[in-house]
């Protein structure tokens, strides 16, 4: 059966601490996903952007009552409310959600519409672990928090619109980890998640890494979120990101793991996170985000 791919854009900027990731879904857009993903034989599907309300008409100094710090929650509920939606239809429909961000924060709504009607687990390909919750969070940035948001961690316990009902956490593998806060290295430690650092792929390689992520990320569920980051590259192959970590994944390591993602039954659902067109040079990382999504849909070499 040939796939096909229905884009979602999500150009939202709330869940970061700089401007401009609001842009990446355009420019991933322009820099030609539709066409490299018909070229590896997906059928591709554009549903368009979630309504995320313009950053010029919102006030900057919001702060949450409840939570004290964390930044424009309303807003990424509003956000994750209709992508939520938005992912489950596409995959009722037969088709794989591809989500588009917009900062790290959009990958609540996409883990809450995969795990609507199935038991799913994730691939978190990133620099950071995305940990935080409200209380640990240093920054109070949601991009630093969806994984504990969908997995109700924390204050995010009560946050029903974060929730992945069928994510549980023995299913979910962070790859490429370089830069980690305390709280959230101790929650690595204490709970049923499993990390690769990039220190471990340094050691074992990519490929053995991602296999086995694979294996634990599919054990005994529907199918894999996979979430990827871009800042989980290295810098100088992806300078588009808001938050750069030096030693990060090489441009062969990320097409790699990326053709492993589809040899194991391709992404039930897909999302390219962080790409910042205002930080990027020529929109190259918009342009690898392109190449990368088409290895994980099948695309490859010969
Ligand atoms: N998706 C991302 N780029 N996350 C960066 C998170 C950085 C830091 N750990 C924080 O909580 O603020
Ligand atoms: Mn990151
Ligand atoms: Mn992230």
């Amino acid at each position: 059966m040939t796939r096909s791919a229905r884009i979602i854009g999500a150009p939202t900027d709330y869940g970061a601490n700089r401007r401009g990731v609001d842009m990446g879904p355009s420019a991933i857009r322009y820099a030609g996903l539709a066409a490299k993903l018909e070229s590896a034989g997906v059928g591709t599907i554009d549903d368009g952007d979630v309504q995320a309300p313009r950053a010029e008409e919102r006030d900057p100094d919001v702060v949450q009552p409840k939570t004290g710090k964390t930044k424009f929650l309303k807003e990424i509920e509003d956000v994750s409310r209709q992508l939520a939606t938005r992912v489950s239809d596409a995959l009722n429909n037969g088709e794989t959600p591809l989500v588009l961000g917009g900062d790290h924060s959009v990958a609540i709504g996409s883990l809450v519409g995969s795990a609507a009607d199935a038991d799913i687990g994730t691939i978190w390909f990133d620099a950071h672990a995305d940990l935080n919750t409200p209380e640990t969070s240093p920054s109070g940035n949601v991009h630093g928090m969806p994984l504990a948001a969908a997995l109700g961690i924390g204050e995010f316990e009560e946050t029903v619109w974060a929730n992945a009902p069928r994510l549980s956490e023995e299913n979910v593998v962070l790859v490429g980890l370089r830069s980690v806060d305390k709280s959230e290295n101790q929650l690595l430690e204490e709970r049923g998640f499993t990390a690769y650092t990039m220190s471990d792929i340094d050691k074992r390689g990519i490929a053995a890494v991602t296999e086995e992520a694979l294996e634990i990320a599919h054990d005994g569920v529907d199918g894999v979120h996979i979430s990827l980051d871009l800042d989980w590259l290295d810098p100088k192959e992806a300078p588009g990101v808001g938050t750069p970590v030096r030693g990060g994944a090489t441009y062969r390591e990320a097409h790699a793991a990326m053709e492993l993602v589809a040899n194991h039954d391709g992404p039930r659902s897909f999302e390219l996170v962080e790409v910042n067109p205002t930080l990027d040079q020529h929109n190259e990382t918009a342009s690898l985000a392109t190449e990368l999504a088409a290895s994980a849909f099948g695309k490859t070499i010969l």
